[in-house]
């Protein structure tokens, strides 16, 4: 049985010689970790499955991208920190915030020099507000940084994109982070590479038919995407992996995941890419996958706000419709 340690802030256990949050109810599997190049890797991937890419060696131009090396290299421009009373950073959507009544915002976003949020980092104390810089990378980043990124293995990347028949890519976010915050469990409508740079992180995913169990906010609400909460413990079945510096993983789009910088880890440091989904197959075949009924799913709930005019109101008409009638 795994070493267990318990102090004020929770229970934790040793996950491969990581220190990590200690969730009783997960039956938690593996994924696969394979070499970038296995022949296996292209079936998984496009099977929409998650898996780990060792070696990769996809970012290993940014893997000196700690602190010191941004603070020189990143620019004078500002930077997007989110800061959080607790160790859970839960995104929002800022525009539906401000129409959503009664919502407090789980975290605060700040605008900040990388200079200041080094010094927030390095000078934290247990009482502080915690921090997690979460930037899209532009062109407003210094020519090191620009070097770097551009030595990337774009030629594996692009291939992969074209393999798959995904849109294009979307974006690269930047995020830095301390040791113990989490991004709690959500699913995003894109695919993508996570790749790791600095520190450990400890991902666990679920797959997509394990929506009845993840209780997502509804479509409307700032927290679309994001799991309400954990009810149903028991029946959760799901997988987790450690990542580490070079590593990449696949999280397939639909997929929830949640993730946390291991509690003895350094700074964490990592960049995604986030490509656009292919377009809907010309040829819908049933049953439908797990992917295509949390579309469905989607679209209902998009449709019925726009026909009732009010996203308050689609809640108590499903409500009304499958209450006492789908048992
Ligand atoms: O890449 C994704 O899909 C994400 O959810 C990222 C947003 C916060 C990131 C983290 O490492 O905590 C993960
Ligand atoms: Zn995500």
């Amino acid at each position: 049985m795994a070493s267990v340690v318990s102090d004020k802030r929770g229970t934790y256990v040793d996950l491969e010689g990581h220190t990590v949050r200690k969730y009783d109810f997960l039956q938690l599997s593996k994924i696969p970790r394979l070499e970038f190049d296995d022949p296996n890797v292209e079936s998984i991937i496009a099977n929409e499955e998650p898996v780990l890419l060792v070696n990769s060696n996809i970012i290993s131009s940014a893997l000196k991208w700690d602190l010191d090396y941004l603070k020189k290299n990143l620019g004078a421009g500002s930077f997007s920190v989110y800061s959080s009373k607790t160790c859970k950073f839960m995104y929002y959507d800022e525009k539906r915030a401000k129409q959503w009544p009664y919502f407090i915002p789980p975290t605060q976003r700040i605008h900040m020099k990388f200079e200041e949020f080094c010094s927030r980092v390095r000078n934290l104390k247990a009482s502080d507000s915690r921090v997690y810089l979460q930037q899209m990378l532009d062109d407003s980043v210094g020519k090191n940084i620009v070097k770097d990124f551009l030595e990337f293995k774009w030629q594996w990347l692009t291939e992969m994109q074209r393999k798959m028949n995904w849109g294009s890519l979307t974006s690269n976010l930047l995020l830095i982070g301390l040791p113990g915050n989490i991004t709690p469990v959500h699913y995003d409508e894109q695919q993508n590479f996570f790749g790791q740079l600095t520190g450990f992180k400890r991902v666990i995913l679920f797959h997509p038919d394990q929506f009845k169990c993840l209780y997502p906010f509804p479509l409307y609400h700032p927290c679309d995407r994001q799991s309400q909460r954990f009810p149903k413990l028991k029946e959760l079945k799901g997988y987790e992996v450690i990542v580490g510096p070079g590593d990449v993983l696949y999280i397939p789009m639909y997929w929830w995941h949640h993730v946390e910088s291991t509690m003895n880890s350094g700074i964490t440091t990592s960049v995604n890419f986030w490509f656009k989904a292919g377009p809907t197959p010309s040829q819908i075949t049933h049953p439908l996958t797990a992917q295509q009924k949390v579309a469905v799913m989607r679209n209902i709930e998009r449709m019925l706000g726009e026909a009732l005019g009010d996203p308050h109101e689609v809640g108590p008409l499903l409500n009304c419709m499958v209450n006492g009638r789908y048992t």
